[in-house]
């Protein structure tokens, strides 16, 4: 990380870490005071937004259905696929908790991002102490995309959206492996309401 000086604040944004066990205690060692951001979404859809990512990459891996069970029978779940192991929240959370205090974590709402991205990132905003600088007339909705898109990107005095990478169409699943999945996460998704004290409401 380089050096920070004084009126600076350093940011890295990695995904991984979340899930990576060695992370919290590496942070910690570094800089225990470190602030941490998550954002987190439907794990669902985050597994289908998953592998609609590798799909991309990689056409011929079998279709979600069929990496979803281990058994698709008797509906065991494979819990070893990353897709669905990313979104066990509450279970990462509890590696983290060993050497954070839970204040020192924002979780942020991946729904909200999307349906209200000033008031999410005024929680940011609030929560790194700085000045509520980003507001409602930063965004604009962006009909093409379907998604909120800057007005002006910084430096620029053009509209900017993310990139093509980011809000792709997801290919239909099966509704009746939606709601499997569905009920497989939700007593992890309310630990981890209850571990954060805030209900995201994917139930
Ligand atoms: N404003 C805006 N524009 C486009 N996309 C948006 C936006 N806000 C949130 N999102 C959601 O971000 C999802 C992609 O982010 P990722 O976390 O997968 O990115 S990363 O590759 O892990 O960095 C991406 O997921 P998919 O829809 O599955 O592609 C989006 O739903």
């Amino acid at each position: 990380m380089p050096r920070t000086l004084e009126g600076q604040i350093t940011m890295e944004k990695t995904p991984s870490y979340f899930v990576t066990k060695e992370a919290p205690a590496r942070i910690s060692s570094m800089c225990k005071g470190t602030k941490l951001i998550v954002v987190v979404r439907d794990p669902v859809t985050r597994a289908i937004s998953d592998y609609t990512q590798t799909l991309s990459k990689k056409p011929d891996i079998p279709t979600f259905e069929s990496l979803t069970f281990k058994n698709r029978t008797t509906g065991l779940i494979d819990t070893s696929w990353s897709a669905i192991q990313i979104g066990i929240y509450a279970k990462h959370l509890e590696n983290w908790l060993l050497h954070f205090p839970i204040g020192q974590i924002l979780f942020v709402s991946g729904e909200r991002l999307i349906s209200d991205p000033a008031g999410e990132l005024g929680r940011v905003q609030d929560f790194l102490g700085l000045k509520r600088i980003i507001t409602d007339k930063h965004f604009y909705f962006n009909k093409t995309k379907g998604f909120p898109c800057l007005k002006k990107a910084e430096g620029s005095s053009k509209p900017h959206c993310l990139g093509k990478t980011k809000g792709r169409t997801h290919p239909d699943i099966d509704q009746e492996v939606v709601q499997r999945l569905r009920d497989f996460y939700r007593p992890f998704n309310m630990k981890f309401y209850q571990m954060t004290g805030q209900d995201f409401g994917w139930d």
